[in-house]
């Protein structure tokens, strides 16, 4: 006879919202409580020992978040914690994977801070107990048992057996002692939180049996009308009929909780009819279906996703033989890095169980779905309806844009050629000139002339090809470039993309991105431009491409040579007060809610903001003075709204004026403080404060 294995009398203690680990299953639990974490950080991470990954789990009730003492369950599951995965950058996150060992009830809490411990007392036998000498003796309880595993059986011949984790889910059940089928069981199929409590109590081994029995029937029967509801649609596919599907398991569970609803049961379906409406190209549309054959094979189609991953049996012998797990279970990367394969590697000579297929499956799900949501999401065949007439852009450029006569006249010619060719072919344009000059600004005009959507992309400091076309999805993390982000973003495959700031990319060993954009802007090769993530052409030569940049001297040849310059040079005071008095201070006053009877700026103020105040080529600095000023006054204004109501406009004038007054003193007075200038600071009036101060 095999010797008792006990677990320690004194247990830390993890607490679980919403959850219940039962023995002999695994769980995923992300720590987020205070006192979690300090567990994890003073157990877990210090200690390197068996004992120390030996854990209590247990639950606590749901909702009850401030009083964590008063709504802990007094059963939980001795568990062993397998593997903490997480990052200590930039704070620390970790998610355990633990797999249940036994029952034990809560006798008394030891300590209660930093971390909970509690005196336990073991409940259920560990396996290499005999249990099922007992089980023999007892002929009512062998009838029970063995209605059970047949019904057990029933379920997993119902699933698809060709899902590897299905078919070690079987032959496992077939040899599984009968004792553990009620907690393996009620870990796999769905139930209430409130029902999977109801096991956990069940500590006599009979009234367990008949706690599980009613939910593994309620399971069947789902599975039975799921299988039902796709037969008669003549579907091969479990889960394809949502609304059948949905409505028979919300059935079976009668007066289950309504956040149970399994949300994903429907899932596949619908992805499936999603890629099927998203207008792909044929190609995109094969690769799409491709993966989504792949995603059905993972093991999410179980009933349950916590998974057996890891057998009871196997961390039992190995609790009876601790020299084996010098412990390899607790793996964290103290420098931040999330463990990854150095810690699956790790655990393979200690560990023979599934969990490290099961983590990578995990991975590959959410990163399949990923994939999939994207290639659903892009705008494929979705284009906006070009709305161009000469006359109106002529007159659209003139409301957004002061001056700039040659700059309007190009880009008409070039929206009139654009229209008679009706296509995209030709050079792209490339607004090179200081900033502020309204470089963005009239990409915007041109978007909204034409009806088209607008998107500016920031080039700058970009040094990785991967920035443009995007990561193979090998990588973990990986996701597409900023074009294919772009559309997703915008939602149509005509856009007006602004590539802002070419001149400002860089190189790195990671490739050229230029060499990138060089085939997004390339119309022979851009209506297949495929991005590495997506894996499939997608067709550019809709968007229309639009670049700017602040000087010639560092745009990569290739790139010169696809686009044509059009320069916009600074403005002259003159022209700089045109722009404010016509555009910057009326989407200033706009944008700080105020109206002409509560501020003006003369003429006069801004000569002295322009010629004392900044030093620029184009307005943005000037734009940012106004705006200054219209926030003082609104702060003001509202203090005065509040005493008075009925304020007069001219008040306020003569606040503002007031305050640009306080505010030249101060500034005079703080460049003499910060910078010992003495030359220009001294009179509020002649105050000249360079930009850089
Ligand atoms: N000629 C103009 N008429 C009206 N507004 C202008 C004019 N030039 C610039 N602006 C305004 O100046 C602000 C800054 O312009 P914008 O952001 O387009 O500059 P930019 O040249 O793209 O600068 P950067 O190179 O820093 O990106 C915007 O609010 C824009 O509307």
């Amino acid at each position: 006879m095999a010797t008792s294995i006990e677990i320690p009398r004194r247990l830390p203690l993890l607490l679980v919202a919403d959850n219940v680990l039962l023995p002999g299953s695994s769980m995923r639990i992300p720590v987020r409580t205070m006192r979690n974490m300090n567990m994890v950080k003073s157990r877990l991470l210090r200690h390197s020992t068996l004992s120390s990954t030996i854990i209590g789990v247990v639950p606590k009730e749901p909702g009850n978040t401030k009083d964590e003492l008063n709504s802990l369950h007094s059963v939980g599951t001795a568990a062993v914690v397998v593997q903490v995965t997480g990052t200590n950058w930039p704070q620390p996150s970790y998610t355990l994977l633990v797999t249940g060992l036994c029952r034990f009830k809560v006798e008394s809490v030891l300590q209660e801070t930093p971390y909970l411990v509690a005196r336990v007392m073991q409940l259920d036998k560990l396996p290499g107990d005999e249990v099922d000498e007992e089980m023999k003796a007892n002929a009512e309880l062998t009838e029970i048992a063995d209605n059970f595993r047949d019904q057990a059986s029933k379920l997993v011949d119902m699933l698809d057996i060709s899902i590897p984790v299905v078919a070690k889910l079987k032959k496992m059940l077939d040899s599984l002692p009968s004792q553990h089928l009620p907690d393996i069981c009620a870990s796999i199929i769905k139930a209430s939180y409130a029902e999977k409590i109801q096991v956990l109590d069940a500590i006599d081994l009979a009234e367990r049996f008949s706690a599980t029995l009613p939910l593994l029937i309620r399971q069947i029967e789902a599975l039975r009308l799921l299988q039902k509801a796709q037969t008669s649609h003549g579907n091969s596919m479990v889960r394809s009929q949502p609304i059948v599907l949905k409505k028979s398991i919300k059935h079976i569970r009668e007066g289950e909780d309504d956040s149970l609803e399994d949300d994903d049961v429907d899932e596949i379906a619908e992805l499936q009819s999603k890629i099927r409406t998203a207008a792909m190209s044929q190609e995109a549309h094969q690769a799409a279906m491709k993966e989504l054959k792949r995603l059905k094979k993972m093991p999410q189609q179980m009933p349950e996703h916590a998974m057996i991953s890891l057998s009871v049996d196997d961390v039992t012998s190995a609790l009876a033989n601790p020299a084996k797990l010098v412990m390899s279970s607790v793996l964290i990367s103290s420098r931040g890095r999330t463990p990854g394969l150095a810690s699956r590697r790790s655990l393979r000579p200690f560990l023979k169980f599934d969990v490290l297929h099961i983590l990578n499956d995990d991975t590959t799900i959410s990163c399949l779905r990923n994939y999939l949501e994207l290639m659903i999401e892009l705008p494929w065949s979705k284009s906006s309806q070009d709305t161009l007439d000469i006359a109106q852009a002529r007159k659209d450029l003139d409301e957004d844009h002061y001056g700039l006569d040659k700059v309007k006249k190009r880009v008409i010619e070039y929206l009139a050629v654009r229209q008679l060719k009706n296509n995209l072919k030709g050079p792209i344009l490339c607004f090179v000139g200081p900033p502020g000059v309204g470089k963005t600004s009239i990409g915007k005009s041109i978007a909204r002339t034409l009806g088209r959507q607008f998107h500016r992309i920031a080039l700058g400091g970009i040094c990785d090809q991967s920035d443009i076309r995007g990561h193979r999805r090998t990588y973990i993390g990986s996701m597409p470039g900023r074009i294919i982000q772009g559309l997703r973003q915008v939602g149509v495959n005509n856009p007006v993309f602004l590539l802002d700031e070419i001149d400002k990319l860089g190189r790195s060993l990671q490739g050229d991105p230029s060499a990138a954009l060089l085939e997004v802007l390339d119309p022979e090769q851009n209506h297949a431009f495929v991005d590495h993530y997506l894996n499939t052409p997608f067709d550019l030569s809709q968007v229309l491409f639009i670049a700017t940049a602040n000087t010639l001297s560092t745009i990569p040849p290739p790139l010169l040579d696809r686009t044509e310059m059009i320069h916009i040079p600074g403005y002259t005071h003159e022209e700089k007060i045109h722009i404010a008095l016509r555009h910057l201070i009326p989407k200033q006053y706009k944008e700080h809610g105020l109206v002409i009877e509560q501020i003006q700026i003369t003429e006069d103020a801004l000569k002295l903001i322009v010629s004392k105040y900044t030093r620029e080529a184009g307005v943005r600095s000037l734009e940012r003075k106004i705006g200054a000023i219209c926030r003082a006054v609104a702060v003001k204004v509202a203090e005065n709204v509040l005493s008075h109501s009925n304020m007069k406009g001219q008040d306020m004038r003569v606040k503002a004026s007031k305050w640009s007054q306080g505010q030249a003193q101060e500034r005079g007075d703080r460049c003499r403080r910060n910078y010992r200038c003495n030359k220009h600071c001294h009179s509020p009036a002649t105050t000249t404060v360079p930009d850089n101060h």
